[in-house]
């Protein structure tokens, strides 16, 4: 009698087509079953085929449906994002996020943007953004989805979202996040995209992830990679990492980002990953030094490798445990390639050294609203450094700040690294 009331429920909802109504996988239901008659089971390995992939990694979240004496549960309902920021590279990710979900049944059609709201040309941005459908400030001559929606309201525009994907300059983040503390639905999570550090009180450093994470009180991932955002945007072929330990939002997240042009490797070394993206943009700016005093590639090889064996000591200090292996993908070496070739910061700084401008004034005359990232966390990372006396062990980081801050010539930047570290540690080796 039961199994046959378990089997009429089951033909109904399928018939309903409640396509997102799977089988518990319990281990009590999973007894239930087996033990049922013949007509029975046949229904249930149909509904297994039926709900392949929900059933083995969709069922963490279900919610139970209805009543789960009869063994059935109702997945949940299909997942929102959102994205905190639309500047150049957030831009670019809602193109990719918003084509993404259209074809994906189980995430929502719409993503909502917050929008830092500005006037352009007399337009309110976001009125622009749904209109036009392009963000003529920060990227422009490239479509964006229609169901991408620019919200000038940040509690709006993560109301109700499962996945936030925080993409801002990370000098914002703290005054964007702190209107959202308390309005997150439960269970939502996090992806930073942002490169960058926060500066911790008592001299020290935090990871941008924790902040919004700590904030938030959400459970964070990260995204990072070589991904100049016009590039991208352009759908020219790249790599990116994403650093997440969660197996099921991984799934998740490499639906909701990968593209045949936009390749993604994820990696349970989250802390390396997001540290190798923060780091990059001060090595970046030490390579537009260079190009800015016309010394040529080898010099500027020598910054990037340099760069990189800091990178990878600051690493092994602040954040042991990391892998090796995460240096070498899209978030480590490349990252490091193409920003010291084609990023801002590198833009930037090499006319710093050509104009005589401050980098603020340069910042603004040249980057029409954009904002740089390097300048900013060398003197993050180097307020930590300082206070724990391990300048002399990232002499590259140390004078790119100097530089900077207009504490010494970006001519003395070579006489710092002549002697560095890694020279020494090689020769006493040999
Ligand atoms: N642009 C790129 O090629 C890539 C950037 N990233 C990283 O992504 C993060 C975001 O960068 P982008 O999207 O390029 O931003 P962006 O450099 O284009 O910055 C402009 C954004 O900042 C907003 N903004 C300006 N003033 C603000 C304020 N007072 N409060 C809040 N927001 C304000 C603007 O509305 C605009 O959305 C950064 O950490 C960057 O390092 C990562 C990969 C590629
Ligand atoms: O992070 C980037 C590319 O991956 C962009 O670097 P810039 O901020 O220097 O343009």
């Amino acid at each position: 009698m039961t199994s046959r009331l378990l089997v009429r429920t089951f033909h109904r909802m399928v018939r309903k087509e409640l396509s997102y109504c799977t089988l518990a996988v319990g281990v009590r239901s999973r007894r239930m079953f087996v033990s049922a008659p013949r007509h029975l089971r046949l229904s249930v390995t149909l509904a297994a085929a039926w709900c392949r992939g929900a059933l083995f990694w969709r069922c963490s979240s279900c919610r139970p449906f209805s009543s789960t004496l009869i063994g059935f549960t109702k997945m949940s309902s299909p997942k929102r994002i959102c994205i905190i920021g639309s500047g150049n590279w957030g831009s670019a990710i809602a193109k990719i996020v918003g084509g993404n979900v259209k074809k994906l049944d189980h995430f929502e059609n719409e993503v909502r943007m917050y929008v830092f709201e500005e006037e352009v040309n007399g337009r309110k941005l976001t009125e622009v953004i749904n209109t036009d459908h392009e963000n003529v400030k920060y990227l422009p001559g490239h479509k964006l989805p229609e169901n991408v929606v620019a919200v000038p309201d940040v509690v709006d525009t993560a109301a109700d979202a499962d996945i936030l994907l925080f993409v801002l300059p990370h000098q914002f983040i703290k005054t964007i996040c702190r209107p959202l503390v308390g309005t997150l639905k439960p269970n939502a999570v996090g992806v930073s995209l942002i490169k960058g550090f926060d500066s911790a009180p008592g001299g020290g450093i935090e990871l941008i992830s924790r902040v919004i994470g700590n904030l938030l009180n959400i459970p964070m991932s990260v995204l990072m990679g070589a991904n100049l955002a016009k590039e991208v945007a352009d759908e020219k072929f790249c790599e990116t990492t994403i650093g997440c330990r969660d197996r099921e939002l991984a799934r998740d997240l490499r639906e909701v980002f990968q593209t045949h042009y936009f390749r993604v490797v994820v990696v349970d070394d989250v802390e390396a990953v997001e540290v190798c993206g923060a780091l990059k943009n001060i090595v970046a700016t030490g390579a537009g030094f260079v190009d800015g005093l016309g010394y040529g590639d080898n010099t500027k090889a020598a910054i990037i490798r340099l760069g990189m064996m800091e990178i990878i000591k600051f690493c092994e200090v602040f954040y042991s445990g990391s892998q090796l292996g995460t240096f070498f993908e899209s978030c480590g070496i490349a990252d490091l390639i193409t920003t010291c070739y084609g990023g801002r910061n590198r833009k930037v700084a090499e006319a710093f050294v050509s104009s005589g401008k401050t980098i603020e004034e340069l910042e603004k005359e040249m980057l029409n609203g954009q904002k740089l990232q390097g300048p900013q966390t060398a003197a993050e990372v180097n307020f930590m450094l300082k206070s724990q006396k391990m300048e002399d062990r990232f002499p590259l980081f140390t004078a790119i700040d100097r530089i900077c801050k207009g504490e010494m010539g970006p001519d003395q930047m070579i006489e710092c690294i002549r002697n560095h570290p890694e020279h020494i540690r090689k020769s006493h080796n040999n």
